[in-house]
């Protein structure tokens, strides 16, 4: 962006409300609560959840469909102050409960994800029972993700404890026997065949990455015998990691499969169940990506389940462009990321992904350890938010929630940091304009190359124009994902006949999706979406929209009648 913006935006950003001024030649949609912009807003006041809640609408059935929670912010606190980065919530026994899951749904969760990792198939489709009924009866639009269990390396599961303590100096055997709920004081068992011949003595073994860490001794069999070299917390199921002269060592792990015999079950149950979003554990090439789309297509006519690649294995990162291009979504899974790269080299391949991810206009999720105190205090280390913040600055699509929400006693709270994180740092952007993104062509087509660039121009003058909204009829998504890839200063109304669509719309930066359905007249189905709008309170006359179609290949640029 050129110099001269930056100023020009630092004037409207101290005067969101009153830039419906003489001076300003087009008028914004009038800001029914200014006192919510001014500056400095402190971090954690925001508004009770009770306060959105009363304000929620019924769903305007069969018209125009948008998640209540977008709705009632945009009347509330104008278009620029909408959130422009995602939330993905992991659901787990502290959000299982459909009250749980709707105070999430107010307090703005966009996905909703179950790790099959954890639980039950009754508990999981229940779950997805209870988002859908939420979406249904109360008017969210929370999309489901299904995230996969992956074969790599695991701890059994405790013989039912709900956690282990390992001190310093104790001896703990691992083996691969099956033990079931009789398990042995200080024995856990490892999910893998071949885990007691892989190992040797002198290894060392890290526990979630580095958690609890253990060195070999001796092997007596299928038992492994450790030496607890550094104390902590054993969980169910977590993940093991070997070392031997300081490199991780992955024989065994690049020989089980990134989707394992139970990952097909489950894909199969999150096929049946309708789930949006298929999260791929420790991906490491491109062909399980390009197997697992395929069988979808082959099992699900509409086709609609994005697959969202978990980079989180050490091989996937000499890949990460093949990987993503194949993928409909990327996952910076830092958790076990971190237990198989040094930890200092997290945040630079973090960095990567979301670049490139954006470059090649597939949403990404900066997902693990976001808010991690959280889980049992209820308010975030500063560090944690300055992490959160960097992830907001990248301009990530999305962020995510683990066992903050999953299993912390402050789900509700760790989701508001997020949010009013998300808000603040999206603000100070748009008033530095420093990161614009400068995209570059990927168009494999002239009819695609047709379509970005008049996504990438139509950003370009709303910019310039200080629009109000980017009004958008996209039928895939995929014009509304380019337009978002652009990252632009006022939200993009994206609105698709198609529900599914519309949910894995949710993911993407800045992208508010409604369900509309057209009629393949343009200009009949733009007055009738003003006049939705207009009637819900969403807009209101003299708001300055940049209007995109790909129909027309036209970039309009309307004052709202
Ligand atoms: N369905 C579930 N049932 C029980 N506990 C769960 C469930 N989902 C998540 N959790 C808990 O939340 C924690 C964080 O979730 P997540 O990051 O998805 O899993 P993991 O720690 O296995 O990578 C888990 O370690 C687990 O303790
Ligand atoms: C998100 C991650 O995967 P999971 O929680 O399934 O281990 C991660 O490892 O960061
Ligand atoms: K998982
Ligand atoms: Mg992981």
């Amino acid at each position: 962006m050129t110099p001269s913006f930056t100023s020009k935006s630092l004037r409207f950003s101290f005067s969101i409300a009153p830039s419906h001024s003489k001076s300003n030649p087009y008028p914004k949609i009038p800001l029914p609560n200014p006192k919510f912009h001014q500056f400095p807003q402190p971090l954690l006041r925001l508004k009770p959840i009770s306060a959105v809640q009363s304000k929620l609408l019924v769903l305007d059935a069969g018209a125009i469909v948008v998640d209540r929670v977008t709705e009632a912010e945009l009347k509330e606190n104008g278009f620029r102050s909408t959130r422009r980065t995602k939330i993905v919530c992991t659901i787990g026994p502290q959000t299982c409960g459909f009250d749980e899951l709707e105070a999430l749904a107010v307090g703005g969760m966009n996905v909703a994800r179950i790790n099959m990792c954890h639980g039950t198939r009754e508990w999981h489709r229940q779950v997805i029972e209870h988002v859908r009924r939420l979406n249904e009866e109360k008017g969210f639009g929370v999309a489901v993700m299904m995230d996969t269990e992956g074969s790599e390396i695991n701890m059994g599961d405790l013989g039912g404890a709900t956690s282990a303590k390992a001190e310093d100096g104790e001896i703990w055997t691992f083996t691969v026997r099956t033990l079931g709920l009789d398990c042995p004081d200080r024995t856990i068992t490892a999910n893998c065949d071949g885990f007691a011949e892989d190992v040797k003595v002198g290894d060392e073994l890290l526990v979630d990455g580095g958690m609890v860490r253990f060195v070999v001794t001796e092997k007596i069999g299928p038992d492994v015998i450790c030496c607890c070299t550094d104390p902590g917390m054993l969980l169910p199921r977590a993940n093991l990691t070997f070392w031997r002269d300081g490199s991780l060592v992955r024989e065994r792990n690049a020989m089980l499969p990134t989707i394992s015999s139970k990952d097909w079950l489950d894909i199969d149950f999150g096929i049946a169940e309708g789930v949006d979003f298929i999260a791929v554990s420790f991906v490491k090439s491109a062909e399980v990506i390009k197997h697992l789309k395929s069988y979808i297509a082959a099992r699900s006519p509409k086709n609609d389940i994005a697959v969202i690649a978990k980079l989180e294995s050490i091989d996937s990162l000499s890949n990460l462009e093949e990987i993503i291009l194949a993928s409909d979504g990327a996952m910076v899974a830092r958790g076990d990321m971190g237990a198989q790269i040094p930890l200092e080299q997290v945040p630079s391949v973090q960095e990567n992904i979301v670049q490139l991810c954006k470059q090649l206009n597939k949403p990404v999720i900066v997902a693990s350890q976001l808010l991690e105190s959280m889980v049992e205090y209820p308010i975030p280390t500063r560090a944690e938010v300055a992490d959160v913040s960097e992830a907001v600055g990248q301009q990530a699509d999305a962020l995510m929630l683990s066992g903050e929400s999953a299993m912390g006693h402050y789900p509700e709270k760790a989701l508001a940091v997020l949010r009013s994180v998300s808000l603040r740092i999206e603000r100070q952007l748009r008033e530095k304009r420093h990161s614009t993104l400068e995209v570059q062509t990927m168009s494999s087509s002239l009819h695609i190359g047709i379509q970005e660039e008049m996504c990438n121009a139509a950003v370009k003058m709303a910019n310039k124009l200080e629009a109000d909204a980017l009004f958008v009829y996209t039928k895939t998504g995929h014009m509304a994902s380019l337009l978002s890839r652009n990252r632009p200063d006022c939200p993009v109304f994206a609105f698709t006949p198609n529900s599914s669509v519309r949910r894995r719309l949710n993911l993407r930066w800045g992208l508010i999706p409604f369900c509309l359905s057209f009629s393949n007249e343009m200009e009949s189905d733009l007055k009738r979406t003003f006049s939705l709008l207009k009637a819900r309170g969403m807009i209101s006359s003299g708001g300055l929209i940049i209007v995109v179609s790909d129909q027309l290949r036209s970039i309009q640029v309307i004052n709202v009648p």
